[in-house]
């Protein structure tokens, strides 16, 4: 299937997007999904009948909906550590499964969680639960990766329903991140919630005592306003949460896929338990549409055929995600974690080396920043990066409509001076009359954009809770199809692994013990501890 897709690519080589659209009034149709009411517009891309149905065989051909049926019934898919890929058991509604794993139904657990979840989550928002000091002002969601990415993403891409205390977010083990957050907050009135699916993560585990000892200087009792989520019930005891405020969950949540449990507790205290079972109902919506819509209407299948092709097939090797949102400023982050840890792997499950490259790198800038910084290289530059647009029909701010015009208008602009380009031509005659000879033909080259730079845009009418919902999950269910058809494992992660080993060996290093290390690092040490 790859040898075919290569031909196909082999024979498009030359054929500009543009000219797809001159030679098929109907394009723009035929490859958008409308769904949800969001619509997915793949139609900025090579991708046509031939060349989508062979996409879709390829997903066919690694059984990809079965794979979906496997993981959102509880199989042990995650093979190299023998666990379940649940996240989808997070957002089921009271009474639908069961969902089982070994034999048992994971559902009702999950309800009883989120119900303690939404009993303190209420207490804390309406003051019943309080500080040492009085009703809480302030969170502090002490966490990193899965722990910090998603809580500390939505909360900020649902701003306009955050009506609860403010919400604050320290991942790094640097000092100045907890520094700096903790500077200005009344300790008596804080809560913080100790984020870690392990208990052991030595950056939260370190700014978890921080923020232990900066609470024990203010108040009698600081055990009293810590909360913690994680599946290590005997880590939180030993550090003194109380099992009143530990809100548990189940090896089968990936980190990167946990703000749908109590990892997202910050969230759900934000923009209070109704709003917070919207998001839930969004990511549920998105996993029966991925489940039951044919493949041609599917959202995560064509996004991430769509991907494939491009990382894949093209060998583009990013992709920019450009949220025309400023609300989504923390998405592009939260997806390299949910894409670059997911597939960025060079084994698949069986131990071969996989037949094409994996998950290609994933950054990206909200809009319209972005255009004023590194746009000029996705633009002109010599390499292609495929991009990813998001934006509203409508912002929060009915009052600055004119502004959200401005965006909108930005957006659509950039994937269509991406696909167009200007040639030679045009740019000759734009500057006739201001240059000619030999300067015009030199002043014209500057002025010339290549086009035909692809591009996928997802509109939705307005970034609610629900909404956010149905774009965490399309993304999640990207990675996963991307991951399936790859074959690799989409659920480990044991690239972090060595790096955290050596981080151990180092410190003694910066206290001036002798440790196996390069010379380079050992320099590097000596200079860092001021030798
Ligand atoms: O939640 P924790 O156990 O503290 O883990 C936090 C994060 O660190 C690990 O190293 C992994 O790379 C992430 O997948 C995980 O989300």
């Amino acid at each position: 299937m790859w040898d075919r897709l290569e031909a196909l690519r082999r024979a498009r080589a030359g054929r500009r997007i543009a000219a797809l659209f001159e030679e098929d009034p109907g394009r723009a149709a035929r490859f958008t999904i409308r769904a949800g009411g969001m619509l997915l517009d793949y139609s900025k891309t090579q991708v046509d009948d031939a060349l989508r149905a062979a996409l879709i065989e390829l997903a066919e051909e690694a059984d990809l909906a079965g794979r979906a049926r496997a993981m959102m019934s509880g199989a042990k898919i995650n093979e190299t550590e023998g666990r379940a890929a649940l996240h989808t058991a997070l957002r089921a509604p009271e009474g639908a499964g069961p969902v089982r794993v070994d034999g048992a139904d994971v559902l009702p657990g999950v309800h009883a969680t989120l119900r303690r979840m939404e009993a303190f989550a209420g207490a804390v928002r309406e003051g019943r639960e309080r500080g040492q000091g009085g009703a809480y002002t302030d969170i502090v969601n002490i966490g990193i990766g899965g722990s910090d990415l998603g809580p500390a993403m939505a909360v900020r891409a649902l701003h306009p329903y955050a009506d609860g205390p403010r919400c604050h977010f320290v991942s790094n083990v640097d000092g100045a991140d907890i520094a700096d957050t903790l500077a200005g907050l009344d300790p008596a009135r804080t809560l913080v919630i100790v984020a870690s699916k392990t208990f052991t993560t030595i950056e939260t585990m370190t700014n978890a005592h921080t923020a232990r000892d900066w609470m024990g200087r203010a108040v009698a009792d600081p055990a009293a306003q810590f909360a913690a989520l994680s599946t290590a019930l005997d880590r939180t005891a030993a550090f003194g949460i109380p099992e009143a405020r530990v809100f548990p969950f189940a090896d089968w949540v990936g980190g990167r896929y946990s703000v749908w449990g109590p990892i997202g507790l910050a969230l759900m205290i934000a923009i209070g338990p109704a709003r917070f079972r919207d998001f839930l109902a969004g990511g549920h919506w998105m996993d029966r549409h991925f489940i039951e819509a044919p493949p041609q209407e599917n959202m995560p299948l064509m996004l991430a055929l769509t991907g494939l092709w491009h990382a894949q097939v093209c060998g583009h090797a990013t992709r920019a995600v450009l949220p025309y949102d400023q609300r989504l400023a923390r998405l592009p982050a939260y997806l390299q974690q949910l894409e670059m840890e997911s597939n960025g792997k060079g084994v698949t499950m069986d131990g071969a080396t996989p037949r094409a490259s994996t998950a290609p790198v994933i950054w990206g800038e909200p809009g319209t920043n972005a255009q004023h910084s590194f746009m000029q290289l996705l633009h002109q530059g010599t390499q292609v990066v495929p991009c990813e647009f998001l934006v509203a029909a409508e912002g929060h701010e009915p009052e600055l409509a004119h502004h959200h015009r401005l965006l909108v208008a930005n957006c659509l602009a950039q994937a269509e001076a991406l696909m167009r380009g200007r040639s030679l031509e045009e740019a000759r005659e734009m500057l006739d009359g201001r240059y000619a000879g030999e300067a015009l033909e030199r002043q014209a080259r500057h002025r010339v954009f290549p086009g035909d730079r692809p591009s996928v845009t997802l509109a939705y009418p307005k970034l609610t809770p629900e909404m956010l919902g149905r774009i965490l999950a399309l993304y999640e269910h990207r990675v996963f199809a991307e991951g399936a058809i790859l074959g690799i494992n989409s659920f480990d992660q044991w690239g972090v692994e060595l790096g955290k080993e050596l981080a151990k060996s180092l410190e003694p290093a910066l206290r001036g013990e002798e440790v196996a290390a390069s010379g380079s690092t050992r320099a590097l040490a000596a200079f860092l501890r001021g030798a």
